[in-house]
């Protein structure tokens, strides 16, 4: 295994991809390093801030790899400003059982649909030492979901910097650039480059 290799564990293929673009080598890239992805199933604790959730994933993460071998994880949570940032990290069981139109209507009722879309990347390096980055972009739950089905909840949020387009009316740099995801590893690509 080369030693400039990251292991990035998902079982997501959408947010592989999305990383793989933010993380792409644009050759000015010092030192280079190269992304292998691994599906094995983490534990994700409830109850948990989201530094914990993604925390707890990467230290056994670490334990099922081999000793020193550098990986990083994340969580995305999609929070609902009027609960408090509930669904939260528990996004993902709202939209596999009830569907994204519901999760939707779970606003229905209330003025205030404004959501915060939240990645956290948790890194180990390769001396196991632990790194946190955070990206946070704040939008709106729209009523009715608009443009592709591809990926989860990016039909139903609209960040509040675009230009009243939901990341699935997109084009995939257009989201990059102001997601919570492409601000999240912009921090992590500055910290393995030595520039954090
Ligand atoms: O529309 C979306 N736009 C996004 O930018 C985005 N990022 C994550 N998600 C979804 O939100 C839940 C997070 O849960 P999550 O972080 O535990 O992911 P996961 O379990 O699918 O993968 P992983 O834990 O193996 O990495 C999962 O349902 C993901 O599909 C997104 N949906
Ligand atoms: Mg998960």
């Amino acid at each position: 295994m080369a030693s400039n290799e990251i292991v990035f564990i998902t079982g997501n293929v959408n947010k592989l991809n999305e990383v793989r673009m933010l993380l792409a080598n644009d050759g000015a890239q010092k030192p280079s390093f190269t992304i292998r992805n691994m599906n094995l199933d983490l534990e994700e604790v409830q109850g948990a801030n989201l530094e914990e959730i993604a925390l707890t994933k990467c230290k056994e993460a670490v334990q099922k790899l081999p000793t020193g071998q550098a990986v990083f994880v994340e969580d995305t949570a999609l929070c609902f400003d009027e609960f408090n940032g509930l669904p939260g990290a528990y996004i993902k069981w709202f939209v596999k059982s009830m569907g994204v139109e519901k999760v939707a209507q779970m606003l229905n009722g209330f003025e205030n649909r404004g959501a915060k879309a939240v990645t956290t990347v948790v890194y180990a390096d390769n001396k196991g030492e632990f790194h946190t980055f955070q990206g946070i972009t704040a939008g709106t739950i729209v009523n009715t979901p608009r443009g592709s089905r591809t990926f989860g909840w990016d039909c139903i949020f609209q960040p509040n910097e675009g230009s009243g387009e939901t990341y699935a009316e997109m084009a995939k740099e257009q989201k990059n650039l102001i997601s919570q995801r492409g601000r999240a590893f912009a921090k992590l690509k500055m910290h393995l480059q030595g520039k954090s």
